[in-house]
């Protein structure tokens, strides 16, 4: 483990190396957000929701968005393995789907992995890192947990942010601790958590999308489940629009994943809609699509 600082502390001088346009970052995110207009999308979306719920075909590909989540103290190998067991066949009348991915604690992964390898199947494995949920970590602890969660075999790691830093409008250590997670990721997917909940304004979102979509984020993904307020429409709708923003910029796709307290269809069907307007239909699918989730799929197999 000693062997694993520089190398981790590398990952923090390169990141400085690599630096932050104050200015352009400035000009980017002066943009106000009419919360009007918004909460008319929203309606809009939750109306969309209503109407699609009757369609079995989108329930499916609504559990194929899921990321199936277990994050619980109390999580044991047999939880997860069940989970796992789970996110490859949810439908048991319809072998044909399966759950995008599991997403469980780092020291439960090995568990997963373990497992997958014995049935010799394939999954997704998203493990939350970084000091999830809180971020009050040191960043070298943060990076280290990380590491230790891709060797264990973790596809996709889902990090969180420093709200600290974010709510002193410091974006600048925004950016360059989630640059330095994506280089601790090496080739897993990174999904860059905001906890909107507590980032207190809608400017403060468009400003944490912004951040961690220019360090290299693969996914933007609004909270952590713990926060007391999770996942709503009126921040999804902000989020896509900087990834709607950065696509028209660069060309790039960055995914989108809410996550907490999304628990029936018709809740996670309006974030559908939401995508489907901003972003378009082919942001839908789970390349770039994903719904963070403890019990959505229950509610799922009810409706189907
Ligand atoms: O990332 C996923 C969330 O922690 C799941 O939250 P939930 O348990 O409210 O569905």
């Amino acid at each position: 483990m000693a062997t694993l600082l520089p190398t981790l502390w590398s990952f923090v001088r390169d990141t400085v190396r690599e630096g932050f346009d104050s200015n352009a970052f400035d000009l980017e995110v002066s943009r106000d957000f009419d919360t009007q207009d918004i909460a008319q999308a929203t309606g809009r979306y939750e109306q969309e929701a209503k109407d699609l719920l009757h369609n079995k075909t989108e329930i499916k590909k609504l559990i194929s968005y899921i990321d199936l989540t277990t994050l619980a103290g109390d999580d044991t190998a047999g939880r997860v393995i069940a989970l796992a067991d789970r996110a490859l066949n949810p439908v048991p009348t319809d072998g044909s789907v399966r759950c995008a991915a599991v997403c469980v604690y780092p020291q439960r992964v090995l568990d997963v992995k373990n497992h997958l390898k014995a049935k010799g199947r394939k999954l997704n494995i998203a493990a939350v890192a970084a000091g999830f949920p809180s971020g009050q970590y040191h960043l070298q602890s943060k990076l280290m947990e990380v590491s230790l969660t891709v060797d264990d075999g973790a596809t996709e790691i889902d990090i969180v942010i420093s709200r600290a830093a974010a709510l002193d409008e410091d974006w600048k250590t925004v950016y360059d601790e989630v640059l330095a997670l994506k280089k601790a990721c090496g080739s897993a997917h990174m999904k860059t958590i905001l906890a909107t909940g507590e980032l207190k304004t809608l400017s403060n979102v468009y400003k944490a999308s912004w951040a961690s979509i220019l360090a290299g984020s693969d996914f933007i993904k609004t909270s952590t489940g713990k926060e007391s307020v999770n996942a709503t429409l009126e921040v999804a709708y902000v989020m896509c629009s900087a990834i709607k923003r950065w696509y028209e910029q660069t060309g790039k796709k960055v995914g989108f994943k809410p996550a907490g307290g999304i628990k029936t269809p018709e809740e996670a069907l309006a974030y559908v809609a939401l995508i489907r307007e901003v972003l378009g239909e082919e942001w839908l699918n789970p390349q770039l699509f994903r719904i963070g989730a403890s019990s959505l799929l229950d509610n799922c197999l009810k409706a189907l």
